[in-house]
């Protein structure tokens, strides 16, 4: 233990982008200390992942359900409120688990909010922490427009504890949260409009997929509004209106707010410390290391163009453990990370994208699996896959839109990550009948 300081390691933040390196750390025997302001688990857990997908599964079953109406007799609806209780059964017991982890591993957890003091020391209130490296990993918190009454829009956690689902919701923002949230708001008997920024809808995906996606929800109800210019939200006798564009309002029940997410570097002190960084995040180097020797950062709170995903952060706690703990004193090396939105379907890509591939000249091979073995089985109307290979055939990119999209990219990641030639890749006997092995067969 270094005598100098509390901690060999003191991070700020217990989410992903900590705890899956800080516990393994810890158990080594470094002296290590978490300082969390909120929940121990982070976004992921608490208001992200974990929440939003187990909201999401009846709408799954709901779909599967539509589809194979002659066979399920029977009406299958979303009991909001029942749905909203279940996700928090399953979530509530997450942070005292995860809590239970580091502390048994031996990490010692600080609640409340840091702020540097300088560059080895960190205040809780009046308490001065130390230590000799310092890793920041404070993650994102919800972007709020800048419009007159933001206050009366909410975020995606307020809207996933909705015991009532309003009747008439308006999402603004048609980024991951706004079309996985108008998905399943619609699934469960909202009317919903989604207010766009632009013409784009999910400006990461392949768009003719994303038009696929879009159109299904119009299909389904839900309203879509262009180029929309939200000027300011106000309270009206029958709810809320918004005001858009030249003139136009729009009445509602609910507004939520979905325009993206910001790095949570407020009152942190970093200018104190001389830590650089802007609003896209912390700038690091290939060792996760900020400008100041001693402080390093993880998660999404990092400045790059690497989606911000939950993979993302536990490869990076995951890297600064092993470099911490003496395992490597090599930079970096960022691995595949697919993306995937929880529409329904899905759209899950993961390596190179179409877009680059045609820039590129790969080849690309186009699947219309809605008439594809397996696919047939729960009769997924909108299935469609590319995959691309480069010119010694090896795969180096896939996007699906599919009902199991996200599994199917899954099951292909390994020949991506590792460059797999034909040969191998004709080596690998998946199980059968299975989504992952008809993802096989076409690689
Ligand atoms: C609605 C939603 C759905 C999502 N769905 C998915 C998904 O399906 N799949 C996926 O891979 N990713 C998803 N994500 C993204 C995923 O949640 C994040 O990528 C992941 O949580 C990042 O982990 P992190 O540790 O970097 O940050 P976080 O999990 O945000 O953790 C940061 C922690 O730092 C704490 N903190 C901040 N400032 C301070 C301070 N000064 N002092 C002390 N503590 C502080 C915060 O309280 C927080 O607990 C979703 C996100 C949202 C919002
Ligand atoms: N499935 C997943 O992995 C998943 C799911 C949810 C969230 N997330 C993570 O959370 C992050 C935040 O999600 P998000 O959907 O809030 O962000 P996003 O960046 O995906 O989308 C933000 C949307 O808001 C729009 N927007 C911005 N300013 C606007 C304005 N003034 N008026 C109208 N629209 C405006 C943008 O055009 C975009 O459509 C994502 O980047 C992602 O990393 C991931």
């Amino acid at each position: 233990m270094s005598k100098k300081f509390d901690y060999d390691v003191l991070y700020i933040g217990a989410g992903h982008g900590t705890f899956d390196g800080a516990t393994p750390l810890a158990k080594t025997g470094v002296p290590v200390g978490v300082i969390e302001s909120g929940l121990v688990g982070g976004t992921c857990p608490n208001r992200g992942c974990n929440a939003k997908i187990t909201l999401d599964e009846p709408v799954k079953m709901v779909r599967e359900a539509e589809r194979l109406g002659k066979v399920l007799q029977g009406n299958i609806s979303i009991d909001w409120n029942k749905n909203v209780e279940h996700k928090q059964e399953i979530i509530d017991p997450l942070p005292q688990g995860l809590t239970k982890r580091l502390e048994d591993a031996g990490a010692e957890i600080i609640k409340g909010h840091a702020k540097f003091k300088d560059n080895h020391t960190v205040l809780v209130g009046d308490k001065e922490i130390t230590a000799e490296k310092i890793v920041i990993s404070t993650g994102l918190r919800p972007h709020r427009l800048d419009v007159a009454g933001t206050q009366l829009a909410h975020d995606s956690e307020e809207f996933m504890n909705l015991s009532t689902l309003p009747k008439n919701l308006t999402i603004i923002g048609s980024g991951y949260i706004g079309m996985e949230f108008a998905t399943m708001a619609n699934a469960a008997g909202a009317k919903v409009t989604v207010m766009l920024h632009s013409d784009k809808v999910l400006r990461k995906f392949y768009q003719p997929y994303v038009k696929l996606v879009v159109d299904d929800l119009k299909k389904r109800g839900v309203n879509f509004i262009e180029n929309a210019n939200v000027k300011s939200f106000e309270e009206v006798d029958d709810g809320y209106q918004v005001n858009y564009g030249d003139n136009q309002k729009l009445t509602t029940d609910w507004i939520l707010d979905a325009t993206g997410r910001v790095p949570n570097l407020d009152n942190l002190g970093l200018d104190k410390v001389g830590v650089k960084y802007d609003q896209t995040g912390v700038f690091v180097n290939e060792y996760l290391q900020t400008n100041v020797e001693n402080i390093y950062a993880s998660g999404d709170v990092i400045s790059n163009d690497l989606p911000k995903v939950t993979p993302a952060a536990y490869f990076e706690s995951k890297y600064l453990m092993q470099l911490f703990s003496g395992q490597t004193n090599k930079p970096i090396e960022m691995p595949v990370i697919p993306s995937v939105v929880f529409t329904s379907p899905r759209i899950a890509q993961a390596g190179i994208s179409v877009e680059e591939a045609e820039e590129k000249g790969y080849t690309i091979t186009d699947s219309d699996l809605a008439n594809y073995w397996y696919y047939i089985v729960d009769k997924e109307p909108i299935a469609q896959s590319k995959q691309i290979h480069d010119k010694d055939g090896r795969l180096v990119g896939v996007t699906e839109i599919s009902d199991q999209a996200e599994d199917a990219v899954n099951s292909l990641l390994p020949a991506i990550e590792f460059k797999m030639d034909q040969e191998q890749i004709s080596r690998l006997v998946g199980l059968f009948p299975t989504i992952g092995y008809a993802a096989w067969h076409r690689a």
